[in-house]
Protein backbone atom coordinates (compact mmCIF):
# COMPACT_ATOMS: atom_id res chain seq x y z
CA UNK A 1 0.00 0.00 0.00
CA UNK A 2 1.03 3.30 -1.02
CA UNK A 3 2.65 5.30 2.19
CA UNK A 4 0.44 7.76 3.12
CA UNK A 5 1.74 11.18 5.18
CA UNK A 6 -1.15 12.15 6.54
CA UNK A 7 -2.54 8.99 7.92
CA UNK A 8 0.52 8.11 9.28
CA UNK A 9 2.14 11.26 10.89
CA UNK A 10 1.59 9.57 14.39
CA UNK A 11 3.16 6.92 13.22
CA UNK A 12 6.09 8.42 11.64
CA UNK A 13 6.74 10.74 14.86
CA UNK A 14 7.00 7.82 17.04
CA UNK A 15 9.03 6.41 14.41
CA UNK A 16 11.43 9.68 14.62
CA UNK A 17 11.95 9.08 19.15
CA UNK A 18 13.24 6.18 20.99
CA UNK A 19 10.76 6.33 23.66
CA UNK A 20 8.32 8.92 25.93
CA UNK A 21 9.71 12.38 24.72
CA UNK A 22 9.66 13.39 28.57
CA UNK A 23 8.16 13.19 31.53
CA UNK A 24 4.66 14.69 31.47
CA UNK A 25 4.40 18.53 33.31
CA UNK A 26 1.79 20.60 33.42
CA UNK A 27 2.10 24.10 31.28
CA UNK A 28 4.07 25.70 34.48
CA UNK A 29 6.40 23.11 33.79
CA UNK A 30 5.44 20.83 37.30
CA UNK A 31 5.97 17.05 36.53
CA UNK A 32 2.95 15.15 36.69
CA UNK A 33 2.89 12.11 39.04
CA UNK A 34 1.21 9.13 37.67
CA UNK A 35 -1.19 9.69 40.48
CA UNK A 36 -2.51 12.82 39.11
CA UNK A 37 -2.26 11.55 35.67
CA UNK A 38 -5.69 9.12 36.30
CA UNK A 39 -8.56 10.00 37.92
CA UNK A 40 -11.00 7.41 39.89
CA UNK A 41 -14.68 7.66 41.03
CA UNK A 42 -13.35 9.52 44.21
CA UNK A 43 -10.66 11.74 43.53
CA UNK A 44 -11.31 15.17 43.58
CA UNK A 45 -10.45 16.25 40.43
CA UNK A 46 -10.93 20.10 40.66
CA UNK A 47 -9.55 21.06 43.99
CA UNK A 48 -6.31 19.91 43.85
CA UNK A 49 -5.25 18.51 40.54
CA UNK A 50 -3.25 20.92 38.93
CA UNK A 51 -2.72 18.65 35.86
CA UNK A 52 -6.75 18.52 35.45
CA UNK A 53 -7.26 22.28 35.70
CA UNK A 54 -4.59 22.92 33.38
CA UNK A 55 -6.05 21.15 30.62
CA UNK A 56 -10.29 21.51 31.16
CA UNK A 57 -9.52 24.70 31.52
CA UNK A 58 -7.21 25.26 28.46
CA UNK A 59 -9.27 23.02 26.76
CA UNK A 60 -12.39 25.33 26.87
CA UNK A 61 -10.50 27.72 25.38
CA UNK A 62 -9.03 26.24 22.76
CA UNK A 63 -10.98 27.81 19.64
CA UNK A 64 -9.87 31.12 18.59
CA UNK A 65 -12.00 33.31 16.22
CA UNK A 66 -12.04 31.49 12.51
CA UNK A 67 -11.25 34.39 9.49
CA UNK A 68 -14.01 36.29 8.61
CA UNK A 69 -13.67 35.87 4.77
CA UNK A 70 -11.11 32.44 3.74
CA UNK A 71 -11.43 30.56 7.03
CA UNK A 72 -10.37 27.02 5.42
CA UNK A 73 -6.94 27.01 4.58
CA UNK A 74 -3.91 24.77 3.87
CA UNK A 75 -0.57 26.22 4.62
CA UNK A 76 2.65 24.95 3.58
CA UNK A 77 6.77 26.71 3.81
CA UNK A 78 9.07 26.99 1.20
CA UNK A 79 10.89 29.29 -0.87
CA UNK A 80 10.92 32.52 -3.96
CA UNK A 81 14.01 32.27 -6.33
CA UNK A 82 14.39 35.30 -8.69
CA UNK A 83 14.81 33.68 -12.55
CA UNK A 84 14.69 37.50 -14.42
CA UNK A 85 15.99 40.71 -13.07
CA UNK A 86 13.70 43.32 -13.03
CA UNK A 87 16.07 45.47 -10.64
CA UNK A 88 15.56 48.00 -12.97
CA UNK A 89 12.14 49.25 -12.33
CA UNK A 90 12.19 47.64 -8.71
CA UNK A 91 14.67 47.86 -5.65
CA UNK A 92 13.36 45.62 -3.67
CA UNK A 93 16.12 43.64 -2.04
CA UNK A 94 14.52 40.38 -2.69
CA UNK A 95 14.40 40.87 -6.59
CA UNK A 96 18.14 42.36 -6.96
CA UNK A 97 19.60 39.24 -8.63
CA UNK A 98 19.16 35.91 -10.69
CA UNK A 99 19.13 33.33 -7.93
CA UNK A 100 18.10 35.16 -4.95
CA UNK A 101 16.53 32.75 -2.95
CA UNK A 102 13.82 33.75 -0.30
CA UNK A 103 11.75 31.76 2.51
CA UNK A 104 8.38 31.75 1.88
CA UNK A 105 5.22 31.20 3.95
CA UNK A 106 2.14 30.10 1.82
CA UNK A 107 -1.41 29.53 2.81
CA UNK A 108 -4.11 28.88 0.00
CA UNK A 109 -7.69 28.93 0.93
CA UNK A 110 -11.52 28.93 -0.11
CA UNK A 111 -13.50 31.97 -0.03
CA UNK A 112 -16.67 31.63 1.79
CA UNK A 113 -18.03 28.81 4.72
CA UNK A 114 -16.83 27.83 7.50
CA UNK A 115 -13.63 26.49 9.07
CA UNK A 116 -14.81 22.99 8.55
CA UNK A 117 -16.31 23.01 5.13
CA UNK A 118 -15.51 21.74 2.29
CA UNK A 119 -12.66 22.82 -0.13
CA UNK A 120 -14.14 21.68 -3.09
CA UNK A 121 -17.09 23.94 -3.28
CA UNK A 122 -17.21 25.46 -6.34
CA UNK A 123 -15.62 29.23 -5.09
CA UNK A 124 -12.96 31.93 -5.20
CA UNK A 125 -10.10 30.80 -3.80
CA UNK A 126 -6.85 31.98 -2.05
CA UNK A 127 -3.39 32.23 -2.41
CA UNK A 128 -1.45 34.68 -0.03
CA UNK A 129 2.53 34.00 0.00
CA UNK A 130 4.70 35.81 2.63
CA UNK A 131 8.62 36.49 1.92
CA UNK A 132 10.17 37.01 4.37
CA UNK A 133 12.63 39.32 2.90
CA UNK A 134 16.00 40.64 4.29
CA UNK A 135 13.82 44.30 4.38
CA UNK A 136 10.65 42.91 6.04
CA UNK A 137 7.72 40.73 5.45
CA UNK A 138 6.14 41.09 1.88
CA UNK A 139 2.44 39.71 1.90
CA UNK A 140 1.10 39.08 -1.65
CA UNK A 141 -2.83 37.87 -1.21
CA UNK A 142 -3.71 36.68 -4.48
CA UNK A 143 -7.41 35.13 -6.14
CA UNK A 144 -7.97 32.33 -8.13
CA UNK A 145 -9.52 35.04 -10.38
CA UNK A 146 -8.17 37.46 -12.10
CA UNK A 147 -10.48 40.43 -11.13
CA UNK A 148 -12.57 40.92 -7.74
CA UNK A 149 -16.26 41.45 -7.53
CA UNK A 150 -15.79 45.01 -6.45
CA UNK A 151 -14.52 48.37 -6.90
CA UNK A 152 -15.45 49.89 -3.63
CA UNK A 153 -14.69 48.23 -0.34
CA UNK A 154 -18.06 49.87 1.58
CA UNK A 155 -19.83 47.36 -0.55
CA UNK A 156 -17.53 44.35 1.44
CA UNK A 157 -19.31 43.20 4.45
CA UNK A 158 -22.57 42.90 2.14
CA UNK A 159 -21.17 41.05 -0.29
CA UNK A 160 -19.81 38.31 2.03
CA UNK A 161 -23.65 38.86 3.92
CA UNK A 162 -24.88 38.20 1.00
CA UNK A 163 -22.90 35.00 0.00
CA UNK A 164 -23.55 33.54 3.65
CA UNK A 165 -26.58 32.80 5.63
CA UNK A 166 -29.58 33.76 5.78
CA UNK A 167 -30.01 35.70 8.88
CA UNK A 168 -33.24 34.28 9.72
CA UNK A 169 -33.12 30.63 8.93
CA UNK A 170 -29.31 30.16 9.30
CA UNK A 171 -29.02 28.52 5.96
CA UNK A 172 -27.18 29.15 2.66
CA UNK A 173 -29.79 31.62 0.62
CA UNK A 174 -29.09 31.47 -3.30
CA UNK A 175 -31.25 34.51 -3.74
CA UNK A 176 -29.60 37.06 -1.99
CA UNK A 177 -26.13 35.73 -3.64
CA UNK A 178 -27.53 36.20 -6.80
CA UNK A 179 -30.22 39.58 -5.73
CA UNK A 180 -26.49 41.28 -4.58
CA UNK A 181 -23.96 40.71 -7.36
CA UNK A 182 -26.79 41.26 -10.18
CA UNK A 183 -27.03 44.99 -8.55
CA UNK A 184 -23.43 45.76 -9.17
CA UNK A 185 -22.61 44.69 -12.77
CA UNK A 186 -19.15 45.21 -12.07
CA UNK A 187 -19.13 42.01 -10.00
CA UNK A 188 -20.38 39.66 -13.67
CA UNK A 189 -17.13 39.68 -14.82
CA UNK A 190 -15.87 37.48 -11.79
CA UNK A 191 -19.38 35.53 -11.50
CA UNK A 192 -18.39 34.36 -15.09
CA UNK A 193 -15.06 33.07 -14.36
CA UNK A 194 -16.31 31.75 -11.00
CA UNK A 195 -18.59 29.13 -12.89
CA UNK A 196 -16.69 28.42 -16.19
CA UNK A 197 -14.15 25.76 -15.18
CA UNK A 198 -11.79 27.51 -13.29
CA UNK A 199 -14.06 27.82 -10.31
CA UNK A 200 -12.58 24.34 -9.11
CA UNK A 201 -9.27 23.89 -9.28
CA UNK A 202 -7.95 20.47 -9.30
CA UNK A 203 -6.25 21.03 -6.42
CA UNK A 204 -3.78 23.92 -5.32
CA UNK A 205 -0.91 23.05 -7.00
CA UNK A 206 -2.90 23.44 -10.49
CA UNK A 207 -4.41 26.53 -9.00
CA UNK A 208 -3.37 30.15 -10.94
CA UNK A 209 -3.31 33.23 -8.63
CA UNK A 210 -3.51 36.86 -9.02
CA UNK A 211 -2.93 39.69 -6.25
CA UNK A 212 -4.80 41.39 -8.74
CA UNK A 213 -4.51 45.38 -7.85
CA UNK A 214 -1.77 47.23 -10.10
CA UNK A 215 0.79 47.89 -7.67
CA UNK A 216 3.41 50.77 -7.89
CA UNK A 217 7.18 50.27 -7.81
CA UNK A 218 9.58 52.25 -7.64
CA UNK A 219 13.82 52.16 -8.63
CA UNK A 220 16.66 53.37 -7.44
CA UNK A 221 16.57 56.34 -8.83
CA UNK A 222 13.16 56.99 -7.80
CA UNK A 223 11.55 56.41 -10.75
CA UNK A 224 7.84 54.40 -10.86
CA UNK A 225 6.20 52.02 -12.85
CA UNK A 226 3.25 49.61 -12.19
CA UNK A 227 3.23 45.52 -12.19
CA UNK A 228 -0.02 43.28 -11.83
CA UNK A 229 1.53 39.56 -10.60
CA UNK A 230 0.27 36.32 -11.40
CA UNK A 231 1.23 32.80 -10.15
CA UNK A 232 0.92 30.63 -12.81
CA UNK A 233 1.00 26.93 -11.79
CA UNK A 234 3.94 24.79 -13.86
CA UNK A 235 1.97 21.63 -13.05
CA UNK A 236 -0.60 23.53 -15.59
CA UNK A 237 -4.36 24.51 -15.06
CA UNK A 238 -6.37 22.16 -14.78
CA UNK A 239 -10.20 22.23 -13.44
CA UNK A 240 -12.60 19.50 -12.10
CA UNK A 241 -15.81 19.45 -13.26
CA UNK A 242 -19.46 19.96 -11.00
CA UNK A 243 -20.05 16.62 -11.10
CA UNK A 244 -16.53 15.07 -10.18
CA UNK A 245 -16.67 17.97 -7.55
CA UNK A 246 -19.44 17.09 -5.90
CA UNK A 247 -18.36 13.13 -5.96
CA UNK A 248 -15.24 13.89 -4.34
CA UNK A 249 -16.51 16.48 -2.01
CA UNK A 250 -18.89 14.05 -0.68
CA UNK A 251 -16.00 11.59 0.34
CA UNK A 252 -13.06 13.79 1.25
CA UNK A 253 -14.20 17.75 2.36
CA UNK A 254 -10.66 18.35 2.44
CA UNK A 255 -9.31 17.13 -0.62
CA UNK A 256 -7.82 20.35 -1.88
CA UNK A 257 -5.41 20.38 1.38
CA UNK A 258 -4.66 17.02 1.47
CA UNK A 259 -3.78 16.70 -1.80
CA UNK A 260 -1.12 19.86 -1.30
CA UNK A 261 0.02 18.49 1.67
CA UNK A 262 0.94 14.70 0.10
CA UNK A 263 2.60 16.45 -2.98
CA UNK A 264 4.77 17.94 -0.24
CA UNK A 265 5.44 14.98 1.96
CA UNK A 266 6.51 13.13 -1.29
CA UNK A 267 8.57 15.53 -2.63
CA UNK A 268 6.11 16.38 -5.52
CA UNK A 269 6.59 19.86 -4.92
CA UNK A 270 3.80 22.23 -6.21
CA UNK A 271 5.34 25.14 -7.74
CA UNK A 272 4.43 28.18 -9.49
CA UNK A 273 6.18 30.69 -11.89
CA UNK A 274 5.56 34.37 -10.68
CA UNK A 275 5.43 36.94 -14.22
CA UNK A 276 4.55 40.62 -13.99
CA UNK A 277 2.69 42.79 -16.64
CA UNK A 278 4.94 46.30 -16.11
CA UNK A 279 3.55 49.58 -16.77
CA UNK A 280 5.56 52.38 -17.17
CA UNK A 281 4.14 56.04 -16.09
CA UNK A 282 3.88 56.80 -20.04
CA UNK A 283 2.04 53.98 -20.66
CA UNK A 284 -0.34 55.14 -17.47
CA UNK A 285 -0.86 58.08 -19.85
CA UNK A 286 -1.99 56.12 -22.91
CA UNK A 287 -4.16 53.74 -20.31
CA UNK A 288 -5.36 55.89 -17.93
CA UNK A 289 -6.41 54.85 -14.57
CA UNK A 290 -8.75 52.36 -15.30
CA UNK A 291 -5.40 49.42 -14.67
CA UNK A 292 -6.15 50.40 -11.06
CA UNK A 293 -9.68 48.96 -11.36
CA UNK A 294 -9.30 45.09 -9.45
CA UNK A 295 -12.50 44.70 -11.32
CA UNK A 296 -11.12 44.93 -14.91
CA UNK A 297 -7.67 42.77 -16.43
CA UNK A 298 -4.86 44.69 -18.01
CA UNK A 299 -4.97 43.25 -21.96
CA UNK A 300 -1.84 40.80 -21.92
CA UNK A 301 -1.59 41.74 -25.80
CA UNK A 302 -0.59 45.29 -24.80
CA UNK A 303 1.00 44.39 -21.45
CA UNK A 304 2.27 40.46 -21.79
CA UNK A 305 3.54 38.73 -18.65
CA UNK A 306 7.06 38.63 -18.09
CA UNK A 307 8.55 35.57 -15.60
CA UNK A 308 10.36 37.16 -12.55
CA UNK A 309 10.66 34.18 -10.37
CA UNK A 310 9.62 30.85 -8.95
CA UNK A 311 7.65 29.86 -5.64
CA UNK A 312 8.36 26.81 -4.65
CA UNK A 313 6.69 24.97 -1.50
CA UNK A 314 8.56 22.10 -0.11
CA UNK A 315 7.78 21.99 3.28
CA UNK A 316 4.76 21.30 5.11
CA UNK A 317 3.39 23.14 8.70
CA UNK A 318 4.39 21.07 11.88
CA UNK A 319 1.67 22.65 13.69
CA UNK A 320 -1.61 23.61 12.01
CA UNK A 321 -2.72 26.37 14.71
CA UNK A 322 0.26 27.45 15.35
CA UNK A 323 1.72 27.52 11.51
CA UNK A 324 -1.61 27.99 9.70
CA UNK A 325 -4.23 29.20 11.45
CA UNK A 326 -2.47 31.88 13.20
CA UNK A 327 -0.95 33.36 9.87
CA UNK A 328 -1.39 36.71 9.30
CA UNK A 329 -0.91 38.13 5.75
CA UNK A 330 -1.38 42.06 5.79
CA UNK A 331 -1.86 44.21 2.14
CA UNK A 332 0.04 46.62 4.25
CA UNK A 333 3.06 44.16 4.56
CA UNK A 334 4.98 45.91 2.11
CA UNK A 335 8.97 46.41 1.49
CA UNK A 336 11.11 49.24 0.21
CA UNK A 337 10.71 49.41 -3.26
CA UNK A 338 6.93 47.87 -3.31
CA UNK A 339 4.29 50.84 -2.19
CA UNK A 340 1.24 49.06 -2.27
CA UNK A 341 -1.85 50.21 -4.87
CA UNK A 342 -3.25 53.65 -5.00
CA UNK A 343 -6.65 52.70 -5.51
CA UNK A 344 -8.67 52.58 -2.72
CA UNK A 345 -9.85 48.99 -2.37
CA UNK A 346 -6.32 48.47 -1.66
CA UNK A 347 -6.28 51.39 0.99
CA UNK A 348 -9.53 49.69 2.93
CA UNK A 349 -7.82 46.03 2.73
CA UNK A 350 -4.75 48.38 4.58
CA UNK A 351 -7.50 48.77 7.63
CA UNK A 352 -9.53 45.64 7.60
CA UNK A 353 -6.73 42.90 7.46
CA UNK A 354 -5.02 44.34 10.68
CA UNK A 355 -8.37 44.62 12.47
CA UNK A 356 -9.28 41.18 11.43
CA UNK A 357 -5.89 39.73 13.04
CA UNK A 358 -5.85 41.80 15.80
CA UNK A 359 -9.31 40.94 16.77
CA UNK A 360 -8.77 37.12 15.78
CA UNK A 361 -5.04 36.94 17.26
CA UNK A 362 -4.13 39.67 19.32
CA UNK A 363 -2.51 43.01 18.62
CA UNK A 364 1.01 41.41 19.06
CA UNK A 365 -0.12 38.88 15.81
CA UNK A 366 3.15 40.14 14.52
CA UNK A 367 5.59 38.47 17.04
CA UNK A 368 3.16 35.12 16.81
CA UNK A 369 6.58 33.06 15.29
CA UNK A 370 5.04 32.26 11.65
CA UNK A 371 4.29 35.88 10.94
CA UNK A 372 7.60 37.34 12.28
CA UNK A 373 9.86 39.28 10.17
CA UNK A 374 12.49 36.92 11.45
CA UNK A 375 15.29 37.93 9.20
CA UNK A 376 15.81 41.34 10.62
CA UNK A 377 16.19 43.00 13.37
CA UNK A 378 12.92 44.99 14.21
CA UNK A 379 12.95 47.89 16.72
CA UNK A 380 9.96 49.48 16.84
CA UNK A 381 7.77 51.68 19.71
CA UNK A 382 5.34 49.49 19.87
CA UNK A 383 5.01 48.01 23.67
CA UNK A 384 3.27 45.77 25.57
CA UNK A 385 -0.67 44.34 24.86
CA UNK A 386 -1.35 40.68 25.24
CA UNK A 387 0.73 38.09 24.69
CA UNK A 388 2.93 37.28 22.57
CA UNK A 389 5.12 40.07 24.06
CA UNK A 390 8.76 38.61 22.78
CA UNK A 391 11.24 40.84 24.59
CA UNK A 392 9.26 43.62 24.25
CA UNK A 393 12.04 45.72 23.06
CA UNK A 394 13.91 45.60 26.50
CA UNK A 395 15.13 48.48 27.71
CA UNK A 396 15.21 50.41 24.60
CA UNK A 397 13.70 54.18 25.31
CA UNK A 398 9.57 53.73 24.44
CA UNK A 399 8.84 56.91 22.62
CA UNK A 400 10.32 59.23 19.94
CA UNK A 401 12.08 61.05 19.13
CA UNK A 402 14.04 60.52 22.04
CA UNK A 403 17.57 61.65 23.18
CA UNK A 404 18.90 57.87 24.46
CA UNK A 405 19.91 56.05 21.36
CA UNK A 406 16.46 54.02 20.13
CA UNK A 407 15.85 53.47 16.55
CA UNK A 408 15.89 56.20 14.19
CA UNK A 409 14.44 56.10 10.81
CA UNK A 410 17.13 55.47 7.50
CA UNK A 411 17.35 57.99 4.64
CA UNK A 412 15.60 57.37 1.83
CA UNK A 413 16.89 59.28 -1.05
CA UNK A 414 13.58 59.84 -2.97
CA UNK A 415 10.62 60.67 -1.05
CA UNK A 416 8.78 57.83 -3.09
CA UNK A 417 4.59 58.05 -2.78
CA UNK A 418 1.75 56.52 -4.23
CA UNK A 419 0.15 58.56 -7.43
CA UNK A 420 -3.14 60.19 -6.82
CA UNK A 421 -5.86 58.50 -9.02
CA UNK A 422 -9.15 59.11 -10.57
CA UNK A 423 -11.94 56.70 -11.41
CA UNK A 424 -13.33 58.18 -15.22
CA UNK A 425 -15.98 55.59 -15.73
CA UNK A 426 -18.27 53.28 -13.48
CA UNK A 427 -19.09 50.14 -15.17
CA UNK A 428 -16.51 49.27 -17.42
CA UNK A 429 -15.30 45.71 -17.07
CA UNK A 430 -18.86 44.34 -19.11
CA UNK A 431 -16.88 43.91 -22.61
CA UNK A 432 -14.71 42.29 -20.68
CA UNK A 433 -16.95 39.91 -19.43
CA UNK A 434 -18.26 39.81 -22.74
CA UNK A 435 -14.46 38.98 -24.55
CA UNK A 436 -13.88 36.45 -21.72
CA UNK A 437 -17.05 34.33 -22.69
CA UNK A 438 -16.59 34.81 -26.50
CA UNK A 439 -13.22 33.24 -25.94
CA UNK A 440 -13.92 30.42 -23.89
CA UNK A 441 -13.92 26.99 -26.42
CA UNK A 442 -17.63 25.15 -27.08
CA UNK A 443 -17.17 22.86 -24.41
CA UNK A 444 -15.93 25.68 -21.80
CA UNK A 445 -19.21 27.62 -22.55
CA UNK A 446 -21.73 24.86 -22.55
CA UNK A 447 -20.34 23.48 -18.93
CA UNK A 448 -20.44 27.45 -17.65
CA UNK A 449 -24.13 27.53 -18.86
CA UNK A 450 -24.69 24.16 -17.22
CA UNK A 451 -23.03 25.39 -14.12
CA UNK A 452 -24.45 29.36 -13.91
CA UNK A 453 -28.07 27.93 -13.99
CA UNK A 454 -27.53 25.16 -11.72
CA UNK A 455 -26.60 27.79 -9.84
CA UNK A 456 -29.20 30.45 -10.73
CA UNK A 457 -32.00 27.58 -10.80
CA UNK A 458 -32.52 27.51 -6.80
CA UNK A 459 -33.38 31.43 -6.68
CA UNK A 460 -36.15 32.83 -6.43
CA UNK A 461 -37.77 34.01 -10.14
CA UNK A 462 -37.51 37.57 -9.32
CA UNK A 463 -34.49 37.70 -8.60
CA UNK A 464 -33.42 35.18 -11.70
CA UNK A 465 -34.79 37.54 -13.63
CA UNK A 466 -33.14 40.58 -12.02
CA UNK A 467 -29.63 38.25 -13.43
CA UNK A 468 -30.84 36.98 -16.74
CA UNK A 469 -31.59 40.87 -17.58
CA UNK A 470 -28.11 41.77 -16.44
CA UNK A 471 -26.66 38.67 -18.88
CA UNK A 472 -28.45 39.90 -21.68
CA UNK A 473 -27.12 43.01 -21.62
CA UNK A 474 -23.57 41.37 -21.47
CA UNK A 475 -23.78 38.93 -23.92
CA UNK A 476 -27.23 38.36 -25.79
CA UNK A 477 -26.36 35.00 -26.70
CA UNK A 478 -25.06 33.61 -23.03
CA UNK A 479 -28.28 35.48 -21.66
CA UNK A 480 -30.93 33.70 -24.00
CA UNK A 481 -29.38 30.38 -23.66
CA UNK A 482 -29.26 30.66 -19.71
CA UNK A 483 -32.77 31.30 -20.13
CA UNK A 484 -33.47 28.50 -21.96
CA UNK A 485 -31.73 26.45 -20.45
CA UNK A 486 -33.82 27.67 -16.74
CA UNK A 487 -37.09 27.48 -19.17
CA UNK A 488 -37.21 31.10 -19.21
C1 LIG B 1 -8.19 42.27 -4.71
C2 LIG B 1 -9.07 42.02 -3.75
C3 LIG B 1 -8.89 40.99 -2.67
C4 LIG B 1 -8.15 39.84 -2.66
C5 LIG B 1 -7.31 39.27 -3.78
C6 LIG B 1 -8.32 39.24 -1.36
C7 LIG B 1 -7.74 38.05 -0.95
C8 LIG B 1 -7.78 37.53 0.32
C9 LIG B 1 -7.17 36.31 0.73
C10 LIG B 1 -6.38 35.38 -0.18
C11 LIG B 1 -7.41 36.15 2.06
C12 LIG B 1 -6.97 34.98 2.93
C13 LIG B 1 -5.68 35.29 3.61
C14 LIG B 1 -5.18 34.09 4.37
O1 LIG B 1 -4.93 33.05 3.75
O2 LIG B 1 -5.01 34.17 5.60
C15 LIG B 1 -8.19 37.27 2.50
C16 LIG B 1 -8.61 37.47 3.80
C17 LIG B 1 -9.28 38.60 4.21
N1 LIG B 1 -9.75 39.61 3.39
FE1 LIG B 1 -9.42 39.84 1.43
N2 LIG B 1 -9.14 40.03 -0.60
C18 LIG B 1 -9.50 41.12 -1.35
C19 LIG B 1 -10.29 42.17 -0.97
C20 LIG B 1 -10.67 42.42 0.32
C21 LIG B 1 -11.35 43.60 0.76
C22 LIG B 1 -11.83 44.74 -0.14
C23 LIG B 1 -11.50 43.49 2.12
C24 LIG B 1 -12.14 44.45 3.08
C25 LIG B 1 -12.07 45.77 2.98
C26 LIG B 1 -10.92 42.23 2.53
C27 LIG B 1 -10.86 41.75 3.82
C28 LIG B 1 -10.31 40.57 4.21
C29 LIG B 1 -10.20 40.15 5.60
C30 LIG B 1 -10.70 40.93 6.81
C31 LIG B 1 -9.56 38.90 5.59
C32 LIG B 1 -9.20 38.05 6.80
C33 LIG B 1 -7.82 38.42 7.28
C34 LIG B 1 -7.36 37.64 8.49
O3 LIG B 1 -8.08 37.60 9.49
O4 LIG B 1 -6.23 37.10 8.45
N3 LIG B 1 -10.42 41.60 1.41
N4 LIG B 1 -8.41 38.10 1.41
Amino acid sequence: EEWDPIKNQLKDFMASTDGPIGTLTTSGGTPVSDHEATSTLDTDSVIDNEYFLDKITHFVEEKIPERIVHPKGSGAFGYFEVTHDISDICKANFLSKVGKKTPIAARLSTTRGNRGGSDVNRDTRGMSIKFYTEEGNLDLTGFSTSVFTIKDAVHFDSANHAAGINPATGFTDISTFWDFLSSLPESIFLVLQLFSDLGIPAGYAHMAAHPIHTYQVVNDCGVYHFVRFHFIPDAGIKHLTSAEAKNISSNDPDFMGRDLFTRIAKGQYPTWTVSVQILSEADLKKTGHIVFDVTTLISTRDFPLLPVGKIVLNENPNNYHAQVEQMAFCPSSLVPGILGAPDKLFLARRLAYRHSQMYRLGSNFKKIPVNCPFRVDTHTYVRDGVPPVGDNEKGAPNYYPNSFNGAEPYREKYNSKLIKIKETSRVNNLGQAAEYYEELSSGEKSRLIDNFSDGLKGALPMIQIKVLNLIKRIHRKLGEQLAKKLKM
